[in-house]
């Protein structure tokens, strides 16, 4: 039977990358980009089909940041698919990334550097704001958006594979402020209840065979990270980004490679997997790829927690939403009655 994989943020980096290596793994998959913006889709779609001329490949609009663009792609997937075998949760955004560059040269000659250069720990900050639905963006983008797909998808359902990061760190997290609206690290954290979501869906969902897993891809050269430095810089310093590698095997640095954990996933059977494990992509100094697990720092009680607090969110927001919408049908029923009174 054809399986069915739905990708968020296919449309480049990582995501993309995905889909090229799902590709060659099986011809026969129908893939389903999901993706905020058509134009980027279709240019992904084209890329794809160069390299695979008989690929099933689909687009979906999809803006994990938008509530109302979550619900209305969730109610196009499920008239268009009866299942959906994998679905990756990879899309993510850093805005305005600062690096400190005081807090990295003295990192530079420190015990931690490899743990810098490996999560970029204490010199990475971002500068977060609210979204057209009173969220915030990096919470709305990397976290929500993609829960309420899940409870929109569910019954769908039966690989969830989050696209984490080593920079997820119990620290940048509060529970009190779940949405990072008071600190600096906004990534940090919602990568962090990415890992705590994923280990409390498996708790709650794997008896109704569902599974979910994270990995971190690495650092790899994309748009993202050619936000925070130039491309120009980063394609200036590859000799020394490989010299790293030597002492860092997380410097994953291609798509391709960042992808690999990603690609092992989808081999997997799921009851193998440890839903405590974030599966990394790893590059050797010679430039072999594998995946490791790695234990992640979360307690259960609290992932819980969590997860019971984006349900009442999840709520919060339906209500909000429903509101909005009886509001608008309100206004242009009375704009009907005045225009046909005049
Ligand atoms: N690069 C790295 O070193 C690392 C990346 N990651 C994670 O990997 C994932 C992929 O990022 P990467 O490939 O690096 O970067 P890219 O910027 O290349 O890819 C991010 C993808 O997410 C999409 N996206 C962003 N916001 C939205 C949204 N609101 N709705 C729908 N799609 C959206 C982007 O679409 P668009 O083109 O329209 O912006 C793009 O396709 C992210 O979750 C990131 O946090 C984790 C660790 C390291
Ligand atoms: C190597 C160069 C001489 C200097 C590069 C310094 C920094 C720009 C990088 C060092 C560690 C990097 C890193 C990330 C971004 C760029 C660095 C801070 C990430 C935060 C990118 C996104 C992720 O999710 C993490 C896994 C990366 C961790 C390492």
């Amino acid at each position: 039977m054809e399986r069915v994989v739905l990708i968020t943020g296919a449309n480049s980096g990582i995501g993309l990358a995905l889909c090229e290596r799902l590709l060659t793994e099986d011809s026969q998959l129908r893939l389903c980009l999901a993706c905020r913006n058509m134009q980027r889709a279709e240019a992904a779609r084209s890329a794809l089909l160069t390299s695979h001329s008989n690929a099933h490949v689909d687009l979906l609009q999809l803006d994990v940041g938008s509530v109302q663009s979550v619900l209305s792609a969730a109610q196009e997937v499920k008239a268009r698919y009866n299942r959906i075998d994998f679905l990756y949760l990879n899309a993510g955004i850093m805005p305005n990334p600062q690096l400190d560059l005081n807090a990295f040269f003295k990192g530079l000659f420190s015990r931690n550097v490899v743990r810098m250069f490996a999560t970029a720990e204490g010199i990475l900050t971002q500068q977060d704001r609210l979204n057209s639905d009173g969220l915030q963006e990096v919470f709305a983008t990397n976290l929500f958006g993609h829960f309420l797909l899940i409870r929109e998808l569910e019954p769908l359902l039966s690989r969830l594979v989050w696209t984490s990061s080593s920079n997820a760190r119990r620290s940048a997290f509060s529970m009190e402020d779940m949405q990072h609206r008071e600190g600096r690290e906004s990534y940090s954290s919602s990568k962090y209840a990415s890992d705590m979501l994923s280990l409390a869906l498996n708790r709650q969902k794997n008896s109704q065979g569902l599974f979910s897993s994270v990995i971190c891809p690495g650092l790899v050269m994309t748009n993202l990270t050619y936000g925070i430095l130039p491309s120009f810089f980063w394609t200036l310093i590859m000799p020394v980004m490989w010299l790293i590698r030597i002492f860092t095997n997380t410097f994953t640095l291609t798509p391709h490679n960042g992808a690999e954990a990603l690609h092992w996933l989808f081999l997997q059977n799921p009851e193998s997997l440890d839903p405590r494990a974030k599966y990394h992509s790893l590059t050797s100094g010679l430039g072999t790829n594998y995946t490791q697990p790695r234990q992640m720092d979360i307690d259960e009680g609290a992932s819980d927690v969590l997860y019971s607090k984006l349900l009442e969110l999840e709520k919060e927001v339906r209500r909000k939403l429903s509101e909005e919408n009886a509001d608008e049908e309100m206004s242009a029923v009375k704009y009907g009655l005045l225009t046909l009174q005049t």
